[in-house]
């Protein structure tokens, strides 16, 4: 297990390694790296992995903090085991440290949360700014129950975790949020649907398959083209195939890796648009939903989030309501991403659910009162929920996903922040993840302003989209206000000629 002294060691050199391309984007990365360096050495915290931490492990608040060396004096280590005082004493352990787990540490230190992280990779994008990284994989047992040991409360930022070891971890007390329970069901999304038809949520319809007849048989049923999906280990688009006839079967089967991996088919559900909620649910069952966002997917990864969702007020409710019974049906505390499908015909469809902070739930961060990641952490250690509603009229996220592999790649990116960094409300969010890989979520923009329509236009001006090079803001949204029924003719012919021309329109 790496301590942090030997990552402090590693870091600078990193970064010297890479030449980031730009001087402004390298002064970025090195005052993050100083800063984490002076932290750690004022905080003079790490973890101890020796069996003789033990006897310390029945405090969460002191588990962490144990003393450097053995010869340290009483007082010292007097002084190391004096309780926390953040808004909450225990300490959140956090399977995973990837950027979500890197944006939960960011919103922790606010709070003075402690939050440690188990991640295999000894530099990923939460290692720097965790109260502590232990070094492991989140999918093997015995660093899990190691790791569990040393937290007051034990959470996720990916569900590709270890369930059956939260399952005994929590025969044994170990506080798990959200449930092991929900874990299971949603890793497996097949599982994950069986759930929710149980529960009565809308949802495209869906099968099991276990060789190319029965894959047939769905085909003839469903109809082409036909959407493939592996149950586990599915994410950021892998996982998901399309076969647009029945020839197309066997290679999307292949693509996928076979039927051994566990494979399942859904109907096309023929939407227009996918909508996503992000819900909270507290401690005491306490339940509040995010404003519906509209997520824009590009080969199956999340590209653009644009809040609120520009769709009528009936779509919402709905859209709250199909997200809120969903998250109603599974246990535990945190936040909750709910993706739907907004149908032709108006219905809303569940696509899935992720039991964690979610890339549809990044802009608010920027755009409303509690972020989703100072929403989880309060979730999970038993704070009141905060307010989700938001204090911009509007936001847009762009995702920054890897162009290139390697250096190129890292240029790309850091172009392109260089040039948000000068649009009016926007912030750039960079994972300083040490790998760029094509597709790979590297960062994200968030721009906040006074409407969709206008963050639109500065979001294509940033990517120098054509026809935007002169930032035309020109982008209008009609609020329709009915005062009695009786004017509904009226509105109604007015909502159409705007919808003519293009003009966005909400109903109040
Ligand atoms: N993107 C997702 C998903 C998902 O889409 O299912 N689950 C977790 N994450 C975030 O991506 C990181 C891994 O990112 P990389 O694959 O780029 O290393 C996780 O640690 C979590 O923060």
């Amino acid at each position: 297990m790496a301590s942090k002294q030997i990552l402090q060691e590693l870091k600078p050199s990193q970064f010297l390694s890479r030449p980031p391309p730009s001087l402004s984007l390298r002064f970025f990365s090195v005052s993050i790296a100083v800063d984490n360096r002076n932290r750690n050495r004022n905080h003079n915290h790490r973890l101890r992995h020796s069996s003789s931490s033990s006897s310390k492990l029945y405090n969460p608040v002191f588990a962490c903090r144990t003393s450097r060396d053995s010869h340290e004096t009483d007082s010292s280590r007097k002084d190391d085991d004096s309780p926390v005082h953040g808004l909450s004493e225990k300490i959140v352990g956090v399977l995973g440290g990837g950027q979500l787990g890197r944006m939960l540490c960011q919103a922790a230190s606010k709070m003075a949360i402690k939050v440690i992280v188990l991640d295999p990779s000894e530099n990923c994008p939460a290692s720097a700014l965790a109260y502590d990284h232990m070094v492991g994989s989140f999918d093997d047992s015995a660093t899990v129950e190691e790791f569990a040991k040393r937290c007051g409360v034990l959470t996720v930022e990916t569900e590709h975790v270890d369930v059956a070891t939260l399952e005994k971890l929590e025969q044994q007390g170990i506080d798990c949020e959200p449930k092991a329970s929900t874990i299971r069901i949603i890793q497996d999304k097949y599982l994950q649907k069986v759930h929710f038809s149980r529960h009565g949520i809308p949802l495209p319809e869906f099968m099991e398959i276990n060789n190319l007849e029965e894959t047939k048989r769905a085909g003839e049923l469903y109809g082409y083209p036909l959407m493939i999906k592996g149950k586990r280990l599915a994410y950021d688009g892998r996982g998901n195939a399309v076969a647009k006839s029945e020839g197309e079967l066997s290679s999307a089967i292949d693509v996928l890796g076979g039927f051994g991996r566990g494979l399942y088919v859904e109907k096309w559900a023929p939407f227009i648009k996918e909508l996503a909620v992000i819900v909270a649910r507290g401690r005491d069952n306490s339940i509040l939903c995010y404003p519906v966002v509209e997520t824009i997917h590009k080969e199956n990864i999340c590209h653009i989030v644009k809040a609120p969702a520009d769709v009528p007020w009936r779509i919402r409710k709905l859209a709250n309501d199909v997200a809120y019974k969903a998250i109603s049906s599974l246990e535990g505390a945190g936040v909750f991403a709910v993706e739907l499908f907004l149908t032709r015909d108006g219905q809303i469809l569940l696509n899935e659910v992720a039991p964690r902070p979610h890339n549809s739930g990044h802009h608010t961060i920027e755009s409303c009162y509690t972020s989703q990641f100072e929403q989880h952490l309060r979730a999970v250690v038993g704070l009141p929920l905060g307010d989700p509603s938001m204090k911009t009229p509007a936001a847009i996220m762009y995702n920054l996903l890897g162009e290139d592999e390697g250096e190129p790649g890292f240029k790309v990116a850091h172009q392109l922040i260089a040039r948000a960094l000068e649009i009016p409300g926007a912030t750039a969010h960079w994972y300083d993840k040490p790998e760029m890989r094509r597709q790979r979520k590297m960062g994200h923009i968030t721009l906040v302003g006074p409407s969709v329509g206008v963050l639109e236009a500065r979001r294509k001006s940033m990517l120098r989209e054509e026809g935007y090079e002169n930032r035309n803001e020109v982008a209008p949204r009609v609020g329709i206000v009915m005062g009695s029924d009786s004017d509904l003719p009226v509105m109604k012919d007015a909502a159409r000629i705007l919808n003519m021309f293009g003009v966005s329109t909400e109903e109040w």
